[in-house]
């Protein structure tokens, strides 16, 4: 059996103890560090709601990949750091599962590239739940005979961007087989800006912050006299898991960045 020596970035963040649990539970990886923001020298059991984990944490993560052997980086950070983060890893062979969302196109294309140059994989997935791949799936199937598509997403209000990248994801997969076009009547006017959403390519996009709420995204299709909908729900963190897993198994195979985990269940 493989064994994966992975770090987990963001081990005090709501995806990152999940993941941190993850590492902990499964016996094929072996979690060597964390890297936070807080605590250098400090060991995994000292954070905050820790109570297990002789393991290093470090605050940076250079350091951490040349004191260390690392396979795998798993990042659960914020918008802000996450694609430094992913340079340093693949600066230093170190394969990153990165589920942090707000990477546009030219950052992928850039990371792409120094992944083959380094020849080692890399995954950035915007949603590692499998039913949320699913409705993705779904939706761009659907999309191909309904042309008329509205995104809502929904999420709690603790998200920093807006739209999810689940959300950009099913507009780009739709994209993929839907010509753009423009939604609604021609001479629609809003009353009060940014009532009809975001526009990807005329689909319309509506982001909803709201304690409470955990990931939620339902795809609207309407066409004459009928509707579809299609919707999915994570009720908790741990619906992302068997998917980081997954990455993190299938990242070592890979020889290039792989954007979206639907690309690992084909
Ligand atoms: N791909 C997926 O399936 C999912 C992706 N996400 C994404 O994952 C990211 C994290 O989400 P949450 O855990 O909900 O956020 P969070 O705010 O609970 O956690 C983020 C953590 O990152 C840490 N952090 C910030 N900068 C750092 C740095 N330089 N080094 C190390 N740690 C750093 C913060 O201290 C914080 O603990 C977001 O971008 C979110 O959109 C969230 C859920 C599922
Ligand atoms: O911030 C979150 O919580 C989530 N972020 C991802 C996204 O932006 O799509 C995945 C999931 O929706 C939860």
């Amino acid at each position: 059996m493989n064994t994966y020596k992975l770090v987990v970035a963001g081990p005090r963040g709501k995806m990152g103890r999940e993941a941190v649990a993850l590492c902990l539970r499964e016996s094929q990886f072996e979690l060597v560090a964390v890297i936070d923001t807080q605590h250098d020298g400090a060991l995994l059991k000292d954070l905050d709601g820790y109570i297990e984990g002789d393991i290093p944490v470090y605050t940076n993560m250079e350091r951490c990949f040349s004191e260390l052997h690392v396979d795998v980086l798993i990042d659960l950070t914020t918008p802000a750091v996450a694609k430094t983060h992913m340079e340093i890893a693949l600066a230093h062979g170190v394969r990153p599962v990165v589920g942090t969302t707000g990477f546009t196109e030219d950052d992928i294309h850039s990371l792409r590239a120094q992944a083959e140059q380094k020849g080692i994989g890399a995954v950035i997935a915007p949603n590692f739940a499998i039913g949320a791949i699913l409705m993705m799936k779904f939706a761009q199937m659907a999309a191909q005979y309904m042309t008329d598509v509205e995104i809502i997403e929904q999420h709690h209000d603790a998200k920093l961007d807006a739209p999810s990248g689940t959300a950009l994801k099913t507009a780009q997969l739709i994209s993929e087989v839907r010509a753009p076009k423009t939604q609604g009547h021609s001479d629609e006017e809003e009353t009060l800006a940014h009532c009809r959403g975001g526009d990807f390519e005329g689909m319309r996009i509506h982001s909803v912050r709201l304690p409470g709420r955990v990931a939620h995204q339902e795809v609207l299709f309407g066409g004459e006299g009928q509707t579809l909908s299609i919707r999915h729900d994570s009720l908790n963190r741990a619906s992302f898991m068997p998917g980081v897993k997954l990455a993190v198994e299938q990242v070592m195979t890979l020889k290039t960045l792989v954007y979206g985990l639907e690309h690992l269940l084909d």
